[in-house]
C-alpha cells in the first residue's frame, strides 16, 4: 500500500531531520511535522530553523512548501495521514516512581491518545522516539480502548539512529534502518508499507525487520554499548595519566583488532547529549524491573564512570591551579556536548562550570553556535545551580574567543570545535595571566606546539613531560 500523506508528531532533533529527508525522497508523499510548540514550528517555517545540523538548510528548503510542511494543527495532520510517526522527547524522570532512571512517558502517552481522539480512518503508527522495552504495547491500549467503528491500529517501532552534527548524511546513508511488528498479516502488511517508504532511497537489505519488543530492546542496547566503549576508554585514561601510557597510542592499538574496531575510542571529558545517559539509565531500570540487579549494577557503571571522568578533569584543574580556583578567570572552550551542533543536553561542559562555579570561579564561556541564553538556562537549571545569583555574578559569555582568553588565567577545551585547532594561540598566550593554562578535554590540540609557545598544558589520559630548563651546567670540581 503505497502511502500518500505522512503526519510526524514532534517538531525536535529527530522529527524534523528525519522527516525533512523523508520528504526529499519521497516526493510523491506529502509529510506534516507537527509540534505543540509555536516558536518550534515558527522557526522551521522561517529562515533561522530552530537547530543547527550541517546540510539541514539545503535539505528543508528543497521541499517547504512543496511535500513538507510544519504546523501546529495536529489533530488535522493526524486525521489526513495514513502513517504517523511519533518523535516525542522522552526524557527521564525527574520525580515519582523511577525518578532519576526511567523514561518519562507522558509525551508519548498524549501523542497516543491524541491519535486515538480524532483518527476517523485506519492509521499505521510508528513509534521513532526511544522508548523502554514494551511501550508499544502501551501505545496499542490506548489507541485499542479508544478505537472507533472501521478504524484499525498498526504499532511499529522504527528506532532513530542518527547522531546530532551529522544527522542529515546518518539519515541519508545509515548504516541500517530497523522495523519491529507484528507477526500477523496486519503487521506485515504495515512493515511493507513503512519499508516502501525507506526503499525510496535505502537498499532492502539494510532494513531489518524483527519483532517489536526485540526492535524496541536494540535501540537501547545500542546506546548502551556505544556509552560503555566511551566509558571503557575513559576509565583507561585514569589508569594511563596514573602511570605515563598514552590513552591515543592504547586506543590506536586495541581499535586495529578488527574484533574491537577503531570508532567511539576516542578518551574525553565524558559523553554529554541527550540520549546516552537517559537511554543507558532507561535499561538500568528496566533491568531493576525485571529483578536483573547484577545486570542492573554493570550497565550503572557506564554512567558512573563518566560522572568520575569529569570530576577527576575538574579536580585536575583546580589542583594545577596552586588548589583554588577562587576568583580566577577561567575560560571554557566549547559548550555544546560535541562539535556541528549547538544541542547542550547533558553536556559536559556543564558539569565542568558547575564544579568550578562551586570553587567560586569567574568563568567565560565562548560556543560558536549555543547561543547565550541557552547557556545561561542550563547553568541556572535545578537540577546544577541552587544559587541562580551566583552564575549571573560570575558568568560571562563572549562571541570573540580571543576577547574571552584576555586576562584569563587558564581555557578549559570542551567542545572538539575544529576551529579551536586553529585559534591564535601564541596571541592567546600574550594576552593570558601567567602561568597560562590549557586544559585539553578533547586531545585535539598540538600540546607540543602550545609547550613551545609557553603554556602549562594538561589533557586527558597523557602526562605531558614538559621540556627540560637549560641551564649552564656547573663545572665538576672534583
Ligand atoms: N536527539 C537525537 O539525536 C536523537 C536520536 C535518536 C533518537 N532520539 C530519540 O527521539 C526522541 C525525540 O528526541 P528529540 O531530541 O527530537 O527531542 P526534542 O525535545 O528535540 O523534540 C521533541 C518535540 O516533541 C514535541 N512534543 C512533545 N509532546 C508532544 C505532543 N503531544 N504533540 C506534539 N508535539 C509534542 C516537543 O514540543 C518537542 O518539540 C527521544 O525519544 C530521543 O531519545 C533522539
Ligand atoms: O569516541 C567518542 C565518541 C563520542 N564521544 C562523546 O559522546 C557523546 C555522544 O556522541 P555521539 O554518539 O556522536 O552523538 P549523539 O547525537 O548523542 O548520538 C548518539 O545518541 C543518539 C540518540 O539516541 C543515537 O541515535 C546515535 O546513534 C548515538 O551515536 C558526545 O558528547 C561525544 O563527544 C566521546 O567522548 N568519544
Amino acid at each position: 500500500m503505497p502511502i500518500k500523506r505522512i503526519c510526524c508528531i514532534g517538531a525536535g532533533y529527530v522529527g524534523g531531520p528525519s522527516c525533512a529527508v523523508i520528504a526529499s525522497k519521497c516526493p510523491d508523499v506529502q509529510v506534516t511535522v507537527v509540534d505543540l510548540s509555536e516558536e518550534r514550528i515558527r522557526q522551521w517555517n522561517s529562515d533561522h530553523l530552530p537547530l543547527y545540523e550541517p546540510q539541514l538548510d539545503d535539505v528543508v528548503k528543497s521541499c517547504r512548501e512543496r511535500n513538507l510542511w510544519f504546523s501546529t494543527d495536529v489533530d488535522k495532520a493526524i486525521i489526513e495521514a495514513e502513517l504517523i510517526f511519533i518523535c516525542v522527547n522522552t526524557p527521564t524522570k525527574l520525580f515519582g516512581i523511577g525518578k532519576g532512571r526511567a523514561a518519562d512517558l507522558k509525551y508519548i502517552e498524549s501523542a497516543a491518545r491524541r491519535i486515538a481522539t480524532v483518527a476517523k480512518s485506519s492509521k499505521i503508527v510508528v513509534e521513532k522516539s526511544t522508548v523502554p522495552v514494551k511501550a508499544a504495547e502501551s501505545i496499542t491500549n490506548i489507541l485499542q480502548a479508544n478505537v472507533k467503528p472501521g478504524v484499525k491500529y498498526q504499532v511499529l517501532s522504527n528506532p532513530e539512529f542518527l547522531a546530532e552534527g551529522t544527522a542529515i548524511s546518518d539519515l541519508v546513508s545509515p548504516d541500517r534502518v530497523l522495523i519491529g511488528g507484528e507477526k500477523t498479516d496486519q503487521g506485515r502488511e504495515a512493515v511493507e508499507a513503512l519499508c516502501w517508504i525507506y526503499e525510496h532511497w535505502i537498499p532492502k537489505e539494510q532494513i531489518i525487520v524483527m519483532n517489536t519488543w526485540s526492535s524496541e530492546l536494540s535501540k537501547l542496547a545500542a546506546n548502551a554499548f556505544l556509552a560503555q566503549r566511551i566509558s571503557s576508554i575513559n576509565a583507561i585514561s585514569a589508569i594511563c595519566e596514573a602511570t605515563g601510557a598514552d590513552v591515543s597510542e592504547v586506543a590506536g592499538a586495541i581499535g586495529t583488532d578488527s574484533r574491537i574496531g577503531s570508532k567511539f575510542l576516542k578518551a574525553s571529558v565524558g559523553f554529554g547529549g541527550s540520549c546516552f545517559q537517559k537511554d543507558v539509565l532507561n535499561l538500568v531500570y528496566l533491568c531493576e524491573c525485571l529483578n536483573l540487579p547484577e545486570a542492573a549494577a554493570y550497565w550503572q557503571q557506564v554512567v558512573d564512570i563518566n560522572d568520575y571522568q569529569r570530576k577527576r578533569f575538574a579536580l585536575r584543574i583546580v589542583e594545577s591551579l596552586f588548589n583554588t580556583v577562587t576568583d580566577k578567570n577561567i575560560t571554557i572552550l566549547g559548550f555544546a556536548f560535541k562539535k556541528d551542533t549547538g544541542d547542550t543536553r547533558e553536556s559536559a561542559a556543564i558539569y565542568l562550570s558547575k564544579y568550578l562555579l562551586d570553587e567560586e570561579a569567574k568563568i567565560r564561556i565562548y560556543d560558536p553556535k549555543v547561543e547565550k541564553e541557552q547557556m545561561l538556562r542550563e547553568l541556572t537549571s535545578p537540577m546544577i545551580s541552587d544559587n541562580p545569583d551566583r552564575v549571573s555574578k560570575l558568568v560571562t559569555i563572549y562571541d570573540d574567543v580571543y576577547e574571552a582568553a584576555k586576562g584569563s588565567h587558564a581555557l578549559v577545551l570542551c567542545t572538539e570545535w575544529d576551529e579551536f585547532k586553529t585559534l591564535d594561540y601564541k596571541r592567546i598566550y600574550a594576552d593570558m595571566l601567567k602561568p597560562a593554562f590549557i586544559f585539553d578535554g578533547r586531545i585535539i590540540l598540538d600540546h607540543e606546539a602550545l609547550m613551545e609557545i609557553g603554556f602549562h598544558v594538561e589533557t586527558i589520559g597523557k602526562r605531558l613531560t614538559r621540556k627540560p630548563v637549560h641551564r649552564p651546567i656547573a663545572p665538576c670540581t672534583q
